[in-house]
């Protein structure tokens, strides 16, 4: 049985000793037999326990005064798990329910403030939002937690072993950037080296390890921790979901889709007013979706004018009678202008014609064959052929709104996202990342994410419209009034 002792540390930190096996990790133990999706438990060399420094009892407490804020009577209503079920597809389920950790504060927590020495890293493509992500990181270890020492890992993965790639982190440092669009530690593709990364980690000390990014970043910080871990590190590594083509699975959404959309209209209105404001006018806008078209459908759905849009998971043929230039020709001559948006990895749905993505990226991802440039030809070609004089206006405004800063839904979810990522390592847990789940903020196991799949022909990890199943797309079909193209002859 344990003997809570606890006393002031000199910062005012109360300290219990004992082993942590008190603490919620074993409740999450026992508790697997409702279907519990836990995050990996933090074994080590540490078998402190401390109380989480945000615990006060003064209402005039408050962060800038550097005293603890939340009261007993809080702390004590955080808690439970997520019902995950709307995450899972039934395969998964079998009958059964999916719960996830939620993430919020721990009153104790396994990792004494003072001695953490944190890293921030963003890896893969930009996304709105980024920097929101990388203040609040930094603001919830400083303020909340008094984390003395918090450094930014520039160039992605690589700079962990790159020389002249850390920073040291303060106020001033990240004071106004989420005002801004980018990553102010920038980012990179490839680079992925686990013995060199690992050592890194090792060498400075780093004991929480914040890793912004996708797919691609994710099955990095699963190797990672396992790497760690055989090398008897103590350290924390947390992942935070980040895919502006919303193609990670589990998760409601990733931060900076919802600003993507948003500001894919302006280019999808302009298209629409070009189409409309000549004789036989076509606007073609395309929008970012290596795998999945989510930016792209959930674009054409919000914006109400578009007449066809294609994404990577939908098959089309392009010539012939039930192809898309005889469907963008007759609607030329019935309604004289057409509005297309078309996701960039759509060559992958063409069926009539060898459009293939040929090479890769330093990630390993596709080279993407350029669909728009195709469709701007193809298009003129044909309707001069069926004798209509058109006129297209091809619209490209990929990197315009991937750049952009997040809008207020994207902040906001960057802010809770990164706060539950802080309290996920305090409460010792490692090789999760944070995604919204049901609208709240979960837990999500790392190697869970990294074997799940949602969508025909997803690969573990990828998240895929399904347009089979997956009623968006049948809703896309009667905004659009777009055939389904799928009954090929
Ligand atoms: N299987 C893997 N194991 C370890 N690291 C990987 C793996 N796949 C990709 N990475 C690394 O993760 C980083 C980001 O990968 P990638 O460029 O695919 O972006 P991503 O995280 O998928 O984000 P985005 O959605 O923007 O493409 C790169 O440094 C890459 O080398
Ligand atoms: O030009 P980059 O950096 O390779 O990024 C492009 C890719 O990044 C993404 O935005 C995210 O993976 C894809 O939609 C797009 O294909």
């Amino acid at each position: 049985m344990f003997t809570f002792l606890t006393r002031k540390s000199p910062l005012g930190l109360i300290r219990a000793i004992g082993t942590y096996d008190i603490i919620e990790h074993k409740a999450i133990i026992s508790d697997q037999s409702i279907g519990l999706l836990p995050p990996k438990l933090l074994t080590g060399t540490s078998n402190e326990i401390y109380i989480n420094p945000m615990l006060g009892n003064g209402y005039k407490n408050d962060v800038n005064s550097g005293q603890g804020f939340i009261p007993e009577a809080i702390f004590s209503k955080l808690g439970g798990y997520i019902n995950a079920n709307s995450a899972f597809s039934n395969d998964f389920l079998q009958g059964k329910s999916a719960y996830l950790v939620k993430g919020y504060p721990r009153k104790q927590i396994i990792m004494n403030p003072q001695k953490v020495k944190a890293c921030i890293v963003t890896c893969g493509g930009l996304c709105p939002g980024l920097n929101v992500v990388i203040r609040e990181l930094y603001m919830t270890l400083h303020y909340n937690y008094g984390v003395p020492e918090i450094y930014g890992i520039r160039d992605g993965y690589k700079g962990f072993y790159t020389p002249g790639c850390l920073q040291e982190f303060n106020t001033s440092t990240v004071h106004d950037i989420h005002l801004k669009g980018g990553t102010i530690l920038r980012t990179s593709r490839g680079g992925w080296d686990k013995d060199k990364i690992s050592n890194s980690i090792i060498n400075n000390g780093f004991n929480q390890i914040y890793i912004i990014g996708g797919d691609g970043t994710h099955r990095g910080i699963a190797s990672l921790v396992n790497e760690l871990s055989s090398k008897g590190h103590f350290a924390s590594v947390v992942g935070v979901t980040k895919t502006i083509d919303n193609d990670i699975p589990i998760i409601d959404r990733s931060f900076g889709f919802d600003t993507s959309v948003e500001e894919a209209q302006k280019a999808i209105d302009s298209a629409d007013i070009e189409a409309n404001s000549i004789e036989n006018g076509v606007g073609l806008v395309k929008l970012m979706g290596r795998n999945s078209g989510f930016i792209a459908l959930h674009s054409s759905i919000a914006n109400r004018n578009v007449n066809l849009c294609l994404i990577p998971e939908s098959d089309y043929e392009l010539e012939g009678p039930n192809g898309v230039y005889a469907y963008i020709a007759n609607r030329l001559k019935v309604k004289s202008h057409a509005v297309i948006v078309v996701a960039e990895g759509a060559a992958t749905g063409c069926k009539d014609q060898d459009l293939r993505n040929t090479g890769k990226d330093a990630s390993g991802n596709l080279a993407l064959y350029d669909i728009g440039k195709h469709l701007k030809d193809g298009i003129a070609k044909y309707c001069k052929n069926q004798g209509i004089d058109v006129t297209l206006k091809y619209i490209d405004p990929t990197y315009m709104i991937r750049s952009i800063p997040a809008n207020s839904t994207d902040k906001k979810l960057c802010t809770m996202l990164a706060q539950a990522a802080v309290h996920g390592a305090f409460a010792g847990f490692t090789g999760f990342s944070v995604g919204l789940v049901a609208n709240q903020i979960a837990y999500l196991p790392v190697d869970l994410m990294t074997k799940i799949y949602e969508g025909k022909n997803a690969s573990p990890g990828q998240r895929k419209v399904d347009v089979d199943n997956n009623m968006m797309w049948w809703k896309l079909m009667s905004s659009t009034g777009q055939p389904s193209f799928r009954n090929l002859v």
